[in-house]
């Protein structure tokens, strides 16, 4: 099966109509104020209006608190991705199934970087169905470093049960490369699709056929 695309970092409501009409699985927005990707809620509710029924919506954060989350939770989101400190007070507060991203460079930092994760009670646990590995920084638009090794995800019981977002620094370019290299269920994009206003409908477009056409021939190959 292909792996399934998502968009990330919607601003305008015109970035609706891109991802609706080059077919994404799910779709992107960020609620964290230092990113040039923030939206406030108002802004965000105007654009999942226009935004495909069958397309999911994940709110972005980092390290949120509870009163962030109960915020979301009323705006129909189908997915929260926390970044950064994942704490019990948040997961506790928190109905809709989670995605956990975790910002390597290395992927030698993923153990470490699981800590958090391992640490908490087996019921919170339960609530990730996800995990997000992307580059270093957030919405940076880099890898992490492909070459050290492409099996981490496989070898690891975290994975167990859950999906796995490959994220960070793709684009239309690299993005079949990490697919046959880790098999990700999902492929998450933001800088690799923008231009300097912002979203990019060619390239979106672009993005989202290269996944597809790709699963096409591997499957007639
Ligand atoms: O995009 C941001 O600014 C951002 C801010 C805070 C947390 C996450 C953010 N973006 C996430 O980064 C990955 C991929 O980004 P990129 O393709 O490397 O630019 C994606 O999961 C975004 O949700």
């Amino acid at each position: 099966m292909r792996p399934k695309v998502k968009i990330c970092g919607l601003q305008k409501p015109v970035d609706a109509q891109y991802v609706n009409d080059a077919g994404a699985d799910y779709t992107g927005f960020v609620f964290y104020e230092k990113s040039k990707r923030n939206v406030s809620c108002q802004k965000a509710k105007k654009i999942m209006e226009k935004i495909r029924p069958d397309i999911k919506k994940v709110a972005v954060t980092v390290s949120p608190d509870a009163a962030q989350i109960q915020i979301l939770q009323q705006m129909k989101f189908d997915i929260i991705q926390m970044h950064g400190t994942l704490s019990a007070e948040a997961l506790s507060a928190v109905e809709l199934p989670v995605w956990y991203a975790i910002n390597l460079s290395d992927p030698k930092e993923f153990a470490e970087k699981t800590k958090d994760f391992l640490d908490l009670p087996e019921k919170l646990q339960q609530k990730i169905t996800a995990l997000v590995v992307d580059g270093a920084n957030y919405g940076g638009g880099q890898t992490f470093d492909w070459q050290k090794t492409q099996t981490f995800h496989q070898t690891e019981g975290i994975f167990a049960g859950r999906k796995f977002v490959l994220a960070g620094g793709l684009h239309a370019g690299n993005v079949n490369k990490g697919i046959q290299l880790f098999h990700p269920d999902v492929v998450d994009v933001s800088s690799g699709v923008e231009n300097e206003n912002g979203k990019d409908e060619a390239l979106i477009k672009q993005f989202v056929a290269c996944v597809k056409e790709e699963a096409k021939e591997r499957k007639e190959r």
